[in-house]
């Protein structure tokens, strides 16, 4: 039978779900209801009439395994190849990361060199951490925070540094609260199958999905991409996705189209919009952020309500700086700061580095963001509702001034306080995710999640999460 389905929520993961979707004969309607003016959720660029681009979300794609085969399978299928902008391995960007630990930048070790030896911040050399881990007994945890795996198996400076900052660096969060069997899995997998995680990068430990890499994803192997951004910047991604999904039949994609509730019975969703109108659907995927469902769901499946409520998300402050000339004492993707160290500033990317091409036409220029609060957001500045822009331009100036020693005032800025952007996989993710499918399945729910609270934050996983949304419901595409 042909089936009517409604995606909700118009992010990068709601738009590869229809996409997903629009290629199978079993779907006769596919209703996409976003509830902002456009779709894209957090990818958004700034584009200046004078040629600069500046991120107000992800600015960097990695190509690698197969869920980034995947996005650049279908950025070939958009006729993206064009626009994209790789960065090689033998790229400063892709080579050179910092960490901004006791007032000082450091190199963050790479390459034999770097396990080797004795390089600041770490006060001994990594191999030693690596020849003890493979001898460190396995974990009896069904989970442990991010934090706690590794200082037990790598040693607590590497967990304190390295780990801190990582966890501040993808998910603006603690890696004391995050889990580390939902947000590394790879790791968890690794001391699970192998009893180590160095034996389980060598040896590999678990078949995960297989994706066909099309000639793009090959060129990319082949020339050894690190990360990929397009031209006029990554908010491209969507409004390909979009005039690509406009152009199908049976394809409606509506803007300003908030659900207010769902209802459900035995001939299926009834959905009912913030204008007051209403649609019906035989499926519903849900690529909203977990607590955005919750809100929307009928009060019988409180149950499920209750688990989705239970998945935090933080607020980050954003700040994209110009200044003119060349003023970086460094060269490189950019620094992350360790919590201990200031807990309010996350770090700084350098973007004029990996991506020139996005700075104006004309006269040297160098482009900074500045990533700040995070799980630490409201200890740092209060309640995001009340917080100045001001105070957040001046916080991110005087991080510049202080970690890269640069005096001058931007000649341009930009202030974005990104709400509730970032989904955290606290401790026992893994087990609210089971209970939540098996919720769904036990009441026979016609109902799929997708979208970045549940399986993977990472641009790549959230459109695979949509392919895979889209998969469970027609069958492999
Ligand atoms: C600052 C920042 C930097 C990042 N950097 C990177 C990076 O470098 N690389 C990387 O891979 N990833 C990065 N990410 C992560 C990645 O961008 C996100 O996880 C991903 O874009 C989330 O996509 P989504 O579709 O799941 O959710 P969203 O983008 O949140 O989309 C959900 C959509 O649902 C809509 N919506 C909400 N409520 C309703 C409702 N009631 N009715 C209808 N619509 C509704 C929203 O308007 C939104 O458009 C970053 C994220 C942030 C915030
Ligand atoms: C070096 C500076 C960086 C800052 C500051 C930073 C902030 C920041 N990042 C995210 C979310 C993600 N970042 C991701 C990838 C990524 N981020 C950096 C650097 C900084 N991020 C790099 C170098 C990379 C590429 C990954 C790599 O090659 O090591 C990702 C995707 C991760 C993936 O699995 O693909 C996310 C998600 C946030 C929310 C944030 C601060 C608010």
């Amino acid at each position: 039978m042909q089936k009517v389905v409604a995606v909700l929520g118009g992010g990068i993961g709601g738009l590869s779900a229809c996409h997903h979707l629009s290629k199978s004969p079993n779907v006769s309607k596919i209703v996409l209801l976003e509830g902002s003016g456009r779709c894209g959720g957090w990818l958004s660029s700034v584009r200046r009439d004078d040629g600069a681009v500046f991120e107000q979300g992800p600015r960097g794609v990695r190509p690698g395994g197969a869920v980034g085969r995947n996005t650049l399978n279908m950025v070939s299928e958009l006729g993206l190849e064009s626009e994209l902008l790789p960065i090689t391995s033998d790229h400063l960007a892709s080579q050179n990361r910092f960490l901004y630990v006791k007032g000082q930048l450091h190199k963050m070790p790479s390459g034999l060199g770097g396990v080797l030896r004795t390089i600041p911040p770490f006060s001994r050399p990594i191999i030693q951490s690596v020849l003890k881990e493979l001898v460190i007994s396995k974990g009896t945890e069904e989970d442990e925070s991010v934090h706690a795996f590794v200082s037990r198996r790598l040693g607590s400076e590497l967990a304190d540094i390295a780990i801190d900052c990582l966890c501040r660096g993808v998910f603006a969060g603690d890696s004391r609260q995050l889990s580390v069997r939902s947000c590394f899995p790879p790791l968890y997998e690794a001391e699970q199958a192998r009893g180590s995680i160095v034996l389980g990068m060598l040896m590999g430990s678990g078949a995960g999905p297989k994706v066909v890499p099309s000639g793009l994803a090959k060129r990319a192997s082949k020339e050894s991409w690190t990360q990929w951004s397009l031209k006029r910047g990554m908010q491209t991604l969507p409004e390909a996705l979009e005039d690509s999904l406009r152009r199908r039949n049976g394809v409606e994609l509506h803007h300003h189209a908030k659900v207010k509730r769902l209802n459900v019975d035995s001939t299926g969703w009834e959905i009912k919009l913030d204008d007051g109108t209403s649609l019906k659907a035989d499926h519903v995927i849900s690529t909203l952020p977990a607590s955005a469902l919750a809100s929307v769901l009928p009060p019988a499946a409180q149950t499920l309500s209750e688990q989705l409520r239970s998945i935090a998300s933080v607020n980050v402050a954003l700040v994209n700086l110009e200044y003119e000339g060349f003023i970086l004492p460094v060269t490189g993707f950019g620094h992350l700061v360790p919590s201990t160290e200031d807990a309010g500033v996350l770090g700084v990317v350098y973007d004029s580095v990996p991506f020139p091409e996005h700075n104006r036409s004309g006269g040297a220029t160098t482009r900074l963001t500045v990533m700040m609060g995070g799980a630490w957001f409201e200890q740092t500045f209060g309640s995001p509702d009340l917080v100045m822009e001001q105070t957040l331009l001046d916080r991110a100036v005087q991080a510049v001034n202080s970690h890269l020693s640069v005096t001058s005032q931007p000649v341009w800025s930009c202030v974005a306080l990104l709400k509730n952007c970032i989904p955290q996989y606290h401790l026992g993710h893994w087990k609210r995710l089971e209970k939540m499918r098996q919720y769904i399945s036990n009441h026979n729910l016609a109902l799929t999640l997708a979208g970045a609270s549940y399986d993977g934050v990472s641009v790549n996983d959230v459109i695979f999460s949509g392919r895979t949304a889209a998969e469970g419901l027609v069958g492999k595409i």
